[in-house]
């Protein structure tokens, strides 16, 4: 059984990002959604992503962005993986020949088997709950919403924190888990220790 992977999203921060690598994070987020407190500029996340030692992948989100605005980010920061938040379709996210994850925003009707297929580029799909403003919200969604052996490369994200963390991993053993709320002090402010004792609750609930 791998290890579970864990991406710590909306870092705005330098000192953020050496505590999310210094605890094991395998992925850092950084949110390219102007309306989100996470918010981050181009020049401010090409220095946070200078930080990021090897093996430590740069996620770069984005919510119904206009290619020219990707292609500007893409042009400066340098993202290994992209996350698309919004609406987009298939063509959309994979125009820009990166390798890219797609949200689906959990909520009752929502076929994820169906939604899945309809991204066969992605290198995963990351179950979130279905929150106004697309995401960040800090809220847990209804986990049978996600059926049983569901092959897609699962990113299990939505209000965990360090004490749902370990519960969520054994019982739907994801690829990874993703978490901005429950590690911060305040929006786009991230807590070290909350971020150490969330990477300890997946380390214990892996074995
Ligand atoms: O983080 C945001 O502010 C955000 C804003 C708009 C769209 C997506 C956003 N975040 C996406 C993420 O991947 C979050 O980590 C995910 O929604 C989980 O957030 P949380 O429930 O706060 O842990």
């Amino acid at each position: 059984m791998p290890r579970t992977r864990i991406k710590i999203c909306g870092l705005t921060r330098p000192e953020d990002v050496r505590a999310a690598v210094d605890a094991g994070a395998d992925a850092i987020g950084f949110v390219f959604y102007p309306p989100s407190p996470r918010a981050v500029g181009i020049e401010q996340a090409a220095e946070l992503v200078a930080l990021l030692p090897p093996f430590v992948s740069s996620v770069g989100l984005f919510v119904n962005a206009a290619a020219a605005d990707v292609e500007a980010v893409l042009a400066r920061v340098p993202l290994q993986l992209l996350q698309f938040h919004g609406d987009e379709a298939q063509a959309e996210c994979a125009r820009f020949g990166r390798a890219w994850i797609k949200a689906a925003r959990m909520r009752p009707g929502v076929d994820l088997v169906e939604f899945s297929a309809s991204y066969p580029g992605a290198s995963g799909i990351l179950v979130d709950a279905f929150v106004d403003g697309y995401g960040g919200g800090g809220k847990t969604f209804d986990w049978s919403l996600i059926p049983p052996g569901f092959g897609g490369r699962l990113v299990l994200s939505g209000g965990l924190d360090a004490d749902n963390v370990g519960d969520a991993v054994r019982r739907l053993r994801p690829w990874a888990v993703d978490v901005s709320s429950g590690v911060e002090s305040e929006k786009g402010i991230k807590d070290a220790a909350k971020i150490a004792a969330f990477i300890a609750g997946v380390r214990h609930a892996d074995g």
